[in-house]
């Protein structure tokens, strides 16, 4: 089956959009994986899959839309794809303005003429079961034995999606490829975890990498600078408005008083568009 892709990214955190609006695509975990594979396939941080709206009492979006990760698995969550679809259907809808349907809930995303695109990523949620942790505890002072020492406790919530962000000194007082996958597969977190590793500049500046839930360290994690601009604000090191610096571009958070919404903010671009032949790949 030939395919139409878009091949998109947000602050360099890259995703392959496949409409499956008008007919089921063969999606499965082992076929993402051999899709996303940077040499043998076409390559992705995440797979973004659009499906028609089924409305509910919720009420209605103008998309459903799944990300799935380069190891197969689904997320919940997805801040940078979730813009690049705003920027996508806003240039199909002819409208700044739509509404998403995620696993995390209806999300709008709002496309700017310069090129900027704000999603409404709802409220962070802090309930160790929710996260989850894998037992009760404090989700703002997350202690994990077993590694470095160097190593503060971590702050988790959940934006849709699990993260621990941890709070460091300075960006090399840890190295996130080797500290990473320790912390995305610890058994606190039942359900694996993002982990973002954040330094603050500045009461509205963060520095942040994010070791991503089965995708590794990304360009850029939307929902990573969600949580660790909420988490600095929780440990009052930040105020509720903060640009997050990742390796890959700049994005703007607040954190809104009045509503308890998280706002993301930032570029969403389309590289390039293919056509893929799906059975190419594993199946
Ligand atoms: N790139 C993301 C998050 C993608 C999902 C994540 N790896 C997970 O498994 O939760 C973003 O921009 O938020």
């Amino acid at each position: 089956m030939q395919v139409d892709f878009h091949k998109m990214h947000g602050a360099g955190n890259d995703f392959v959009v496949l409409d499956a609006r008008k007919r089921a695509l063969p999606l499965a975990p082992a076929r993402i994986a051999a899709l996303a594979d940077r040499r043998r396939g076409i390559g992705f941080d995440q797979l973004v899959l659009l499906q028609t709206d089924e409305p509910d009492a919720t009420g209605a979006a103008d998309v459903r839309v799944r990300f799935f990760n380069p190891d197969g698995s689904e997320a919940g969550a997805c801040g940078n794809a979730s813009r690049c679809v705003g920027r996508l259907l806003s240039a199909e809808l002819h409208r700044p303005a739509i509404r998403l349907r995620t696993a995390a809930g209806l999300l709008e995303a709002v496309a700017d003429t310069d090129g900027t695109v704000t999603v409404d990523m709802g409220a962070p949620r802090f309930g160790w079961d929710t996260v989850p942790l894998a037992r009760e505890g404090d989700t703002l002072r997350v202690v994990l034995d077993g590694l470095p020492p160097e190593l503060p406790p971590g702050a988790a919530l959940s934006m849709g999606n699990p993260h621990c962000s941890f709070f460091l000194p300075t960006a090399a007082a840890v190295d996130p490829v080797l500290v990473g996958p320790v912390v995305e597969r610890h058994p606190m977190f039942p359900e694996r975890v993002n982990a973002g590793f954040a330094v603050v500049e500045a009461p509205d500046r963060l520095r942040l990498r994010v070791w991503e839930r089965g995708a590794g360290l990304t360009l850029a994690c939307g929902s990573g600078a969600c949580a660790a601009a909420v988490n600095a604000h929780r440990l009052g090191l930040c105020g509720r408005a903060v640009t997050v610096e990742l390796d890959g571009g700049v994005l703007g958070i607040e954190w809104r008083a009045s509503d308890d919404h998280v706002l993301m903010s930032g570029p969403a671009v389309l590289s390039f568009s293919g056509r893929v032949e799906l059975e190419e790949f594993a199946a």
